[in-house]
């Protein structure tokens, strides 16, 4: 489907389905192993660029605007650019959520109206006297959001949060288009969830390859075109909405990279580039200006916030380099992730915030054994929490888990009734990439370490959080 502007109610209908048991992987992607990275591919004629805009960069008015005078400004053509949800809309979505679940109607009400009308005030400020047919369009959407919560409230919370957490996406998208348009860029808009075909595996949604590429190859990006689509969001072959898991628009701009084997991806965001460590938590943070897929997809494996940890193998895999730059600094140097990367031993620092330890005994007296380690991280998949840190003795089981209320709850609840569970809740744990001792001592001075794990390439450690301060200094000469 290819707009010059986006018709907010033709979106593909709903149908009544109950989402299906997560099947297997669907099969990665078809494409010949470690092919060559080259840096220049960006300047082969008919080489399609894509970016992505991440929701700090279109959060208001002024920022869209800026997003504006950057893609009216550059050279790219044929460009893809994968664009998230306004600034924080995705957390107020999932708010909104809760309370259509929770049947608190005037809370409902309340939340959906700020929604609306923040997205309106944009507009408005953006469009003034001119705002009629985008309002409208926007309009139209919070129509179609509140009727999906009044259809889907009572079905499974995985299938009813894709079928409306996708709007951000679809907001967002809806209003650049139109100001890209109305500000001289010709955009096509296109649908990401007749693109990026998934399986029903509800906000995880799994990919297939084969049938995405056949989708993404076939769009028209000749005659240097501009197309525009979210990111986050696909949909199963039968029109139904799903999501790729929160933070996933990253992934989604390297998924159209790879099926259209881009010279380019860049990632445009509120630093200038890859540091390492988060330059607003480290405040002697430096930028690396080159690194390897594999270094890259280890510190995003372990929570650098910077990248989604999905986005490097699809690029990696036809050698796509993916450059991290800043859209507040046009000038600077980006951050350049390839296979002529760097995979230097510099140190790397990562914090993971608003973490639970849980050690696991069993009640038997038994050991801790294979058996018993199997059944416990069988269930952590079968909840979809991933473990940040695992650590075992001969009667314990320690794991470090992300605080998501609504995945750790049940299964904190379900691991209890088998087995001696302790808690701990409120940690912040630190990863070290290529740590030297004297650095992991001096940096966790005198805090109290509630588990740890080293190996050759990586410690973690984790800490109460109220003994950790806001800002962290990366000891020198160590
Ligand atoms: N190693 C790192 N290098 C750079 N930024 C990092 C790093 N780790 C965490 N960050 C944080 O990531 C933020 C950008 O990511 P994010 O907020 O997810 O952007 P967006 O929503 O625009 O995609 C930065 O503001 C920075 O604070
Ligand atoms: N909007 C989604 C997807 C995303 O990737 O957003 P961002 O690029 O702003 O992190 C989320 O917040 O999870």
């Amino acid at each position: 489907m290819t707009k010059e502007a986006p018709a907010g109610a033709s979106f593909v209908p709903v149908p009544r389905i109950f989402p299906l048991p997560p099947p297997p992987l669907l099969p990665g992607p078809d494409l010949p192993h470690g092919a060559h990275c080259n840096l220049d591919r960006q300047g082969e004629p008919g080489m399609t660029t894509v970016y992505k805009f991440g929701g700090a960069s279109i959060q208001d008015a002024a920022a869209i605007r800026h997003l504006g005078e950057v893609l009216a400004t550059t050279r790219e053509r044929p460009l893809v650019v994968v664009v998230s949800a306004m600034g924080k809309t995705t957390n107020a979505l999932e708010a909104l959520l809760a309370a259509a679940r929770s049947d608190d109607d005037r809370d409902y009400r309340s939340r959906l109206d700020e929604l609306r009308s923040a997205h309106l005030a944009t507009v408005d400020a953006l469009f003034g006297d001119r705002k009629a047919t985008v309002a409208e369009r926007v309009e139209a959407l919070f129509e179609e959001l509140d009727h999906r919560h009044r259809t889907h409230r009572r079905e499974p919370r995985p299938f009813h949060y894709d079928q409306t957490i996708c709007f951000g996406e679809l907001l967002s998208t809806t209003i650049v288009a139109a100001w890209l348009n109305a500000s001289g860029t010709a955009t096509d808009w296109h649908d990401a969830r007749e693109l990026i075909v998934t399986d029903a595996h509800h906000q995880a949604a799994n990919i297939d390859w084969q049938a995405t590429g056949a989708k993404v190859r076939s769009l028209d990006l000749g005659s240097g075109r501009l197309l525009i689509t979210q990111g986050f969001i696909g949909g199963t072959p039968d029109g139904v909405s799903t999501t790729l898991g929160r933070e996933g628009s990253d992934f989604s701009a390297a998924i159209f990279a790879h099926c259209l084997g881009a010279g380019e991806l860049v990632i445009w965001k509120d630093v200038p580039g890859l540091f390492n460590a988060d330059p607003r938590r480290f405040d002697n943070a430096v930028q690396l200006q080159r690194l390897s897929y594999d270094e890259a997809i280890e510190l995003a494996w372990h929570g650098a916030k910077v990248i989604h940890p999905k986005t490097l193998a699809p690029l990696r895999e036809q050698g796509i380099p993916l450059k991290v730059r800043s859209f507040e600094e046009l000038g600077a140097p980006p951050s350049v992730i390839s296979a002529e990367g760097a995979s230097a031993a510099t140190p790397a620092f990562i914090l993971a915030e608003e973490q639970a330890l849980l050690e696991l005994r069993p009640r038997d007296f038994s050991f801790m054994d294979e058996a018993r380690q199997h059944d416990i991280l069988g269930r952590l998949v079968e909840a979809g929490v991933h473990a940040n840190l695992i650590d075992s003795g001969a009667t314990r089981l320690s794991l470090c888990l992300d605080a998501h209320p609504t995945r750790l709850e049940p299964l904190v609840e379900a691991l209890a009734a088998d087995y001696a569970l302790e808690r701990h809740d409120d940690l912040t744990l630190l990863t070290v990439r290529h740590p030297t001792e004297p650095l992991v001592e001096a940096l966790s001075g005198n805090r109290e370490i509630l588990a740890e794990r080293r190996n050759r390439d990586t410690a973690q450690r984790l800490f109460h959080s109220r003994e950790c301060s806001e800002t962290w200094h990366i000891p020198e000469g160590r």
